[in-house]
């Protein structure tokens, strides 16, 4: 049963158009991975997704409510959660009080909000850092922090902007174990923009290809990799804009 239903989506900016007249539908428990050269409109469609851009056409459907044009909170409260791809985490916090900031609106007891946070803190293995301030984290630390904030909030599905941008291959690893674990144990449904395509071929299902804001291609990752129109608008390019 499709969990997530996207249909005749479009955005334009001042006659940019940013997407046209996008569907797709993603499954429960099902991982999409989501790719595409820069300006493709990858960004721009979970913007939409999430609530924070309201479509001009289309409609986003969510466990088979409309929630085309709801605000951003309501969508997280009902389960569909997105990460930045440049978060800040509040300053004079420790990490733990910043996933346990996140999760607040479940007004838990204090006590279960610290030990439920700190469950979090542990599972994306930040637990060394737990009560260190957030702002002395290293790039992949801030990563797995932005990660432990979104499942703060209980994700029925989770949409993750480029999660790997900015880790070495050896921090990209426990990541990707990590959103494996995530969809075996809790069957989260994933939703992913990558540019790494190791990372795109290990973990999706499904791959869907956004050029100059329109979907070219869905399908395995062996298909959408071998299609000749995705290898010219995307795979194709420089060395650098898809990453090995
Ligand atoms: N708020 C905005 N105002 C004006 N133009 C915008 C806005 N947001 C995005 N755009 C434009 O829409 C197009 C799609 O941008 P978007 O960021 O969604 O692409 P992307 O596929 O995520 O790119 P990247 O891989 O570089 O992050 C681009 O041309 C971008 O400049």
């Amino acid at each position: 049963m499709s969990i997530l239903e996207v249909t005749g989506v479009g955005k334009g900016f001042r006659g940019l158009r940013a997407l046209s007249d996008v569907d797709f539908r993603v499954d429960q428990g099902e991982i999409l991975g989501i790719i595409g050269p820069n300006g493709a409109g990858k960004t721009t469609l979970f913007n939409v997704v999430c609530g924070a851009i309201a479509p001009d056409t289309g409609t986003v459907t969510f466990g088979g409510r409309d929630v085309t044009g709801a605000k951003p909170h309501r969508i997280a409260r009902a389960g569909m959660v997105r990460t930045f791809q440049l978060m800040r985490p509040f300053a004079s916090m420790t990490v733990q009080e910043n996933v346990a900031l996140a999760a607040q609106h479940e007004r838990l007891p204090a006590r279960r909000l610290r030990d439920g946070s700190m469950e979090i803190v542990e599972r994306v293995g930040l637990g060394d850092w737990a009560h260190r301030p957030a702002t002395e984290l290293p790039t992949a630390g801030l990563k797995r922090l932005e990660l432990a904030r979104a499942l703060a909030m209980k994700p029925r599905v989770l949409l993750l902007d480029e999660v790997l941008a900015g880790l070495v291959p050896s921090e990209r690893e426990p990541v990707l174990d990590l959103l494996a674990d995530l969809r075996e144990q809790d069957g989260t449904t994933l939703l992913f923009i990558e540019h790494i395509m190791a990372a795109v071929m290990r973990l999706s299902d499904r791959v869907l290809v956004l050029d100059q804001g329109r979907v070219l291609a869905t399908g395995s990752a062996e298909e959408v990799t071998s299609d000749p129109r995705v290898i010219e608008a995307y795979l194709g390019e420089e060395p650098g804009d898809a990453e090995a």
